[in-house]
């Protein structure tokens, strides 16, 4: 896909990272602090089929969430001055990946398996991939998906940091970058 947009401060901010990471939490405050208007893929599906997650896997199921999120983040990530925050799994798919990185910036959160461990009972029961999984199998896929979060622009390691200080701290580097860029 070509590159439509051509000013990176113009550029939107795509958030990566596994589950549970932060990527609506620390997309939302970005926004804020940028002045720009936020998508979260998932919202948006919600909002079409007028239910959340995980009875949109349960109605149409997995492959077909996989189309639509394609589709909405297609949509979403041709347009300028946005951030927005995928799924987890969005880049498992080799188009998305592409139209991101081509379109974008990309900004990858990761966090530790030990820090992650600390939040999966809050975040399970929106998550149905993590849903009746062993505490292995999801420490098998946390360490199977982190090759896919390696395509990204820029990357920070959220593990000591509170939600605030990770937005200011992607807030201040995109503006240094901006600035070093003019
Ligand atoms: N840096 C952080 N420190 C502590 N809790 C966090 C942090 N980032 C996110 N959280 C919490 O983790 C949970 C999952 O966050 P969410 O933004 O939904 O992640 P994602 O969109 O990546 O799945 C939320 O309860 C959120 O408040
Ligand atoms: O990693 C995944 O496969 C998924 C992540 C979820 O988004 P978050 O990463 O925001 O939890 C959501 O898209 C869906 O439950 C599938
Ligand atoms: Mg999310």
């Amino acid at each position: 896909m070509t590159n439509i947009i051509q000013s990176p401060r113009e550029k939107s901010i795509v958030f990566i990272g596994f589950m549970g990471v932060g990527k609506t939490t620390i997309g939302k405050l970005v926004a804020q602090k940028l002045y720009r208007s936020f998508i979260d893929i998932d919202q948006e599906i919600e909002k079409e089929y007028g239910m959340p997650i995980p009875e949109i896997f349960q109605t149409i199921g997995e492959k077909a969430f996989r189309e639509k999120e394609k589709e909405t983040i297609s949509r979403f990530c041709q347009q300028k001055l946005k951030v927005i925050s995928l799924g987890g799994g969005a880049f498992l798919q080799e188009e998305i990946r592409e139209m991101c990185l081509s379109n974008c910036i990309v900004f990858a959160l990761d966090i530790s398996w030990d820090r992650w461990k600390e939040r999966l009972n809050i975040i399970i029961d929106n998550r149905p991939v993590l849903k009746g999984r062993s505490i292995d199998e999801i420490e098998e896929l946390f360490y199977s998906r982190q090759e896919i979060y390696s395509n990204h622009n820029s990357k920070l390691v959220t593990d000591d940091l509170d939600v605030e200080e990770v937005a200011d701290y992607i807030t201040e580097s995109l503006k240094l970058a901006w600035d070093l860029y003019e």
